[in-house]
């Protein structure tokens, strides 16, 4: 069902003019919010205490912690409510896990995007995929598109609040296959809060793109505005279970309800036609080159006969 106030699809034009990098937030935009609140969460809360028990010494799990007592300590010297302090590495090893525990539950509770909080929910996850009881969602038009977008010279990056340890994670263990290969990078809040332009700024340098160049996908509106102020474009991605956005959003920023609208009307396999072929639309050199040399030989065979 089409979003109220959306444009239908085939009325734009392509968002992918002169796009060479397209970033992809993951909850929302490539999966469903309903996969992290209700699977990736949950398998958190029910799991920590027994992985923290497990892996107490594991040195990953030990800098996890400290990041997360420092955070703690941090917050209660600003007054932060609803703080949990960790104790001491002097402390025992079921205190801090104790500790550690009702810290982590109470972020969860307030939804919080911190990077020490991912960082160690990122640790449980890969438990989670490597015993295969849990594999990335996807909305299903996710994975062929990324591979078509990526096949036809596009650089794909991830950019999602969750670490890029878990971000990984999801697209290696996907109900699609493994879609690793896809993706030029990664990018998670150690490069800054999502809704602060200067990340976007930070991304673009990193990835020696020009920020007119790259296209941010996201559901949540303060995202692509902070990516819009740094230069970016960024169209909104109106997808099953997300939150409505409001007309006023819908009117100031493209939107598409699945990835195949990028090309500004719908997408059709049985279609040669070739919508995107690198900047600005244009063939390359060579493959103009090659498109005139195959006309000569057809014509050479043609005269043949
Ligand atoms: C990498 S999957 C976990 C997603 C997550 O923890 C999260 O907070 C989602 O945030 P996003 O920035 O992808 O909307
Ligand atoms: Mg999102």
């Amino acid at each position: 069902m089409m979003a109220p106030n959306k444009r239908p699809a085939e009325e734009t034009e392509s968002l992918l003019i002169g796009v060479r990098s397209i970033v992809f937030d993951i909850e929302g935009t490539t999966t469903p919010i309903s996969f992290v609140k209700d699977t990736l969460f949950p398998y958190v809360r029910n799991n920590i205490e027994s992985y923290l028990n497990k892996n107490f010494d594991n040195p990953e799990v030990q800098k996890a912690i400290s990041a997360l007592r420092e955070q703690a300590a941090k917050e209660k010297s600003e007054t932060v409510e609803g703080v949990v302090e960790i104790p001491s590495s002097d402390a025992s090893k079921e205190d801090v896990i104790k500790a550690v525990v009702a810290n982590v539950q109470g972020q969860m509770d307030a939804d919080r995007k911190t990077t020490e909080l991912k960082n160690l929910q990122g640790l449980i996850w890969k438990d989670a995929y490597e015993s295969k009881e849990i594999k990335g969602e996807l909305f299903e038009d996710v994975a062929p598109m990324l591979k078509m977008l990526a096949e036809e010279g596009l650089q794909l990056y991830v950019y999602s609040s969750g670490s890029v340890e878990s971000q990984k994670l999801l697209f290696a263990n996907s109900v699609q296959g493994d879609l690793s290969d896809v993706f030029s990078g990664y990018f998670d809040t150690t490069t800054g809060s999502k809704t602060d332009s200067a990340s976007y700024k930070k991304i673009a340098a990193e990835i020696k793109v020009e920020p007119n160049s790259i296209l941010f996908l996201t559901d949540i509106p303060q995202e692509a505005e902070a990516a819009v102020t740094a230069g970016l474009r960024s169209a909104l991605v109106i997808r099953p279970g997300n939150v409505e956005l409001t007309d006023e959003h819908l009117q100031n920023f493209a939107c598409i309800e699945r990835f195949d609208e990028l090309y500004g009307e719908e997408y059709d396999e049985d279609d040669d036609i070739k919508r995107f072929a690198g900047d600005n639309g244009e063939q390359d050199d060579n493959e103009e080159e090659e498109e005139e040399e195959e006309e000569e030989g057809e014509e050479e065979e043609g005269d043949d006969a």
